[in-house]
């Protein structure tokens, strides 16, 4: 199963320009970045990685595949969402269903461009958003608390759990905090609270969607937001969505000359894949050969044979060992032959934590 970053916002601050942007930019490079839709609103979406790019020049192989992250283009919630106003049940119904969120900020001036509070304040726009998260979280949890807390008096482990983990993040709502606080003291209690899938338990990445001229630079308003990020220890970006989408309509080869005219190093729409990558806690390891170069995404922490499990269950199941070279030493040294000779191919077996970079080559028997 691949991870899900939901584009979340109020109605008519560019979730779906941003999210056409990020989906077209793939289609467009379909050599490049593999593409498919599964649902009209969700997009697979190639990590970009210029690591993979130089592994595939030293490899000299004939085919890129990035790994993939999927988004998901979530309709606007409205005040009273919690309440089921508006598309509320479905809206709050998606959000359960993603990994982590994409919060995009309206930071742009445009009077044809209607705002729903006829006011541009993202950080006001943020709480609406924000209270109807909680909202929902706090309803389900006056309801779960007490009917598990009921069931642990019979001497149930599992409601006893429940009722502790799910407490805390309970105590924290009412306060009108995010049940992301929580600490769960160790893996069952994680186990428990992952499993209540809260939405306010999900990392966000706030995107600040600014006008033209400010692509580069940011603005008033989006320095706030990233001010509010740091107090809460989350990413924000700068993106001008309206941008992000004229760009992906150009030809490849007229882009950077694009970029560079706007101050730009790289497309918004990069950035934001990568930070909503980062911000699931996914790292990537490559797998490179004459016909292709392929980057594969694995949990943090994750040991030799389930990343081997990535490619296909076979390799898990009949997991002997890793070879395994690092990515600085495979670039330096010019690639898997040079590696071997120096002494820089390492042979690892089922407890080897995989790192990020990682360029590996697993040996099975089935
Ligand atoms: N950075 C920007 N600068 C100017 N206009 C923008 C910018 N980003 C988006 N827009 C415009 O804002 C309007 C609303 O955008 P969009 O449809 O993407 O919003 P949405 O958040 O998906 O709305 P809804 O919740 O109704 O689905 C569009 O006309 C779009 O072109
Ligand atoms: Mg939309």
């Amino acid at each position: 199963m691949g991870f899900r970053c939901g584009i979340v916002g109020l109605p008519n601050v560019g979730k779906s320009t941003l999210f056409n942007a990020l989906t077209e930019t793939q289609a467009a490079q379909a050599a490049n970045y593999p593409f498919c839709t599964i649902e009209p609103n969700v997009g697979q979406v190639g990590v970009p990685d210029p690591r993979l790019d130089e592994i595939a020049r030293i490899a000299g192989s004939a085919k890129i595949v990035p790994t993939q992250l999927a988004f998901v283009d979530i309709a606007g919630l409205v005040k009273g969402a919690s309440k089921g106003e508006g598309l509320g049940n479905q809206f709050l119904g998606n959000i359960r269903e993603v990994d982590a969120i994409v919060h995009v900020l309206r930071c742009f001036e445009d009077d044809d461009i209607q705002h729903v509070a006829n006011k541009v304040d993202p950080l006001a726009d943020a709480e609406v958003v924000e209270t109807e998260l909680l909202m929902a979280d706090l309803e389900s949890l006056e309801k779960r608390v007490p009917a598990a807390a009921k069931r642990a008096t019979t001497g149930d482990k599992e409601s006893k759990l429940i009722a502790s983990v799910l407490g805390q993040a309970l105590e924290l709502l009412r306060e009108g905090k995010p049940a992301r606080l929580t600490q769960p003291q160790d893996d069952e209690e994680a186990r428990v609270f992952a499993q209540a899938q809260l939405l306010t338990a999900k990392p966000i990445l706030y995107v600040c969607n600014v006008a033209e001229e400010d692509a580069a630079t940011g603005n008033d308003l989006s320095a706030k937001v990233f001010a509010k990020a740091e107090a809460e220890g989350a990413q924000a970006v700068v993106v001008s969505a309206a941008i992000e989408s004229e760009i992906v309509a150009m030809a490849p080869e007229d882009r950077t000359d694009f970029l560079n005219e706007l101050g730009l190093e790289e497309s918004g729409l990069a950035r934001v894949i990568r930070a909503g990558y980062e911000l699931l806690g996914l790292k990537t390891f490559f797998t490179a050969g004459p016909k292709e170069a392929r980057a594969w995404t694995f949990p943090n922490g994750a040991k030799a044979p389930q990343a081997a499990g990535e490619i296909h269950t076979d390799f898990e199941r009949g997991f002997i060992r890793a070879e395994t070279i690092a990515y600085d030493d495979y670039v330096a040294l010019g690639g898997e032959g040079p590696a071997r000779e120096a002494g820089k191919l390492r042979q690892e077996g089922k407890e080897y934590v995989v790192k990020d970079g990682d360029v590996m080559l697993f040996k099975f028997n089935v």
